[in-house]
């Protein structure tokens, strides 16, 4: 049976501000680095081991795996970085905060644009500060890659090519995997696992710092997932009452 762990970085400082973060790269809060030592402490008690580690090129992700790794003696292990696993690209709305923008917008609209699968945000404008297509940790993306804004479609065709081309063949192999991503990122990959329908996925949301397992047959589809908490893996269907933001 193979194995994949998920699991969404601690809570970061703009999580705790509820701004909207996407590809601005803020760090984790102090609750955030308890969540990911909890983590690490949860996935060494239950037992996992792991092959390989990869995560986004923001911190908050970043960290998060460290953590966890440290926390499992496993620092040694190989990492691997990419853009296709950061946060979903949330234009001109980053640094906002959620609750003014949602008096300012509407509940509706602010909905939307959290929520949908295709509606895209507001987007960068080139001239915008915020906009770092130049910045070292972006010279690897093709001419066109750098999002000025992004739907959850759009971070999903990025996130799936990333678990085609270099997880899955992994997991194939029998490498044992752990994904610290985040929370848009993490509904793309398990909205293409699961198949879930683009009208089922707006409930769906992924607590901080709580490690998600995937067990998945020889094709890579999925069997069953499951929280694990400190006494093991949650009763299937339960979502951890850590919620986001
Ligand atoms: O701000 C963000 O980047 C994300 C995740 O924190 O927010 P939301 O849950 O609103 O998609």
């Amino acid at each position: 049976m193979i194995r994949v762990v998920l699991i969404r970085h601690g809570q970061s400082v703009w999580n705790l501000e509820n701004r909207f973060t996407g590809w601005t790269d803020v760090d984790l809060s102090p609750n955030g680095l308890e969540e990911a030592r909890q983590a690490g402490m949860i996935l060494s008690k239950q037992g996992y081991v792991f092959d390989a580690a990869h995560t986004s090129v923001l911190k908050r992700a970043i960290r998060t795996m460290w953590i966890i790794l440290h926390e499992m003696d496993l620092t040694w292990i190989p990492e691997f970085k990419s853009w296709k696993l950061n946060e979903r690209h949330y234009g001109a709305l980053q640094g906002l905060n959620k609750a003014e923008t949602a008096v300012k917008y509407g509940e509706e609209q602010v909905h939307l644009w959290r929520r949908s699968v295709d509606v895209r945000p507001p987007a960068l404008d080139k001239s915008d500060p915020r906009y770092e297509a130049s910045a070292p940790r972006y010279r690897n993306l093709q001419k066109g890659e750098f999002p000025l804004t992004e739907s959850l479609d759009d971070t999903e065709r990025r996130v799936v090519k990333y678990w085609e081309e270099i997880i899955a063949p992994d997991l194939s192999i029998g490498k044992h995997i752990l994904i610290a991503a985040h929370g848009n990122t993490l509904r793309a990959l398990v909205k293409h696992l699961d198949r879930i329908p683009a009208d089922g996925i707006a409930d769906l949301n992924i607590p901080t710092g709580m490690p998600l397992v995937y067990e998945l047959n020889e094709q890579l589809s999925p069997i069953r997932h499951y929280y694990l908490g400190i006494d093991g893996e949650l009763p299937e269907g339960t979502i951890p009452s850590r919620m986001p933001s």
